[in-house]
């Protein structure tokens, strides 16, 4: 039996992009969306965030002489062709989604409000929430802390390509060794960037966990789902 009722589950972009150098890989995307029907088979209520990374970022536009603001306008876009991908993906498995926007841009998607994601969630469809926050200089890991923390989630599931928090990035020094559990402040106090400290903060002011895992290993959703001590979990 699954551990979790409500989860609020944060894809990374950057994964999405597979082998590739840029854009979306239809081999990952189509194992991410097995991977959620399997959870959704086990009647887990599931909100999801997915990132822009495999497209554009704000930040890193802005180092190229973009205008910061269209930047990250561009960014947020970037996200919602990663949720509209997602959702397609989650159709093709005959899973229901519903993608709401933190902008208005109908018929695109649906202008987000905490009460329609609730009524998808209730009547077993998957809410994808995409444009992140809907406002510049944030992240889609603020954005999936405020919308776990708005649809009570009981946990949220950051699912990306290292299999959990370590005591320095683990793909660029080889002696890291990982947390099997961690607290927020520890997060903040040692520095560790997997996450932004925005999110962290709201995820700790709110008492919503966290757990860091490898999504990109196929089955690994499933076992987070019912409790397998798999990746770092993020408390208070
Ligand atoms: N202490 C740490 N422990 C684990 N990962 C770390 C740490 N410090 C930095 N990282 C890095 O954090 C990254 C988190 O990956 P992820 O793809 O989720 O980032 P993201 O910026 O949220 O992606 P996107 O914006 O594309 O959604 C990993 O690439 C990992 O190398
Ligand atoms: O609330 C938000 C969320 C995101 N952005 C912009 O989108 C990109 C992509 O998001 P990632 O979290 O980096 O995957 C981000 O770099 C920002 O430029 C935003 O402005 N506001």
């Amino acid at each position: 039996m699954a551990k979790y009722k409500r989860v609020l589950l944060k894809l990374s972009g950057e994964s999405l992009m597979g082998e590739k150098q840029y854009g979306i890989d239809e081999k990952r995307l189509s194992e991410y969306a097995e991977q959620i029907k399997e959870i959704h088979n086990l009647g887990v209520e599931i909100g999801i965030v997915i990132g822009g990374g495999n497209i554009f970022r704000g930040l890193s536009g802005a180092q190229k002489g973009f205008d910061r603001v269209k930047g990250d306008q561009m960014g947020m876009l970037a996200t919602v062709i990663n949720s509209l991908a997602l959702s397609s993906a989650l159709g093709s498995v005959g899973v229901k989604s519903r993608v709401l926007t933190a902008v208005r841009m109908e018929p695109i998607g649906e202008f987000y409000t905490k009460w329609k994601a609730i009524e998808a969630l209730e009547n077993g469809e998957i809410a994808i929430f995409s444009a992140g926050t809907g406002n510049p200089f944030f992240t889609t890991d603020t954005g999936s802390s405020l919308r776990g923390i708005e649809i009570e989630a009981d946990v949220m599931l950051k699912g990306t390509r290292v299999d959990g928090i370590y005591t320095a990035d683990p793909e660029k020094d080889p002696t890291a060794t990982k947390f099997a559990t961690i607290t927020y402040d520890e997060v903040y106090n040692k520095g560790l960037k997997v996450m932004d400290l925005t999110a962290t903060a709201m995820c700790k002011e709110n008492n919503l966990p966290i757990i860091v895992f490898d999504m990109d290993t196929v089955g690994n959703l499933k076992k987070v789902i019912n409790g397998e001590p798999i990746g770092t979990l993020v408390h208070n």
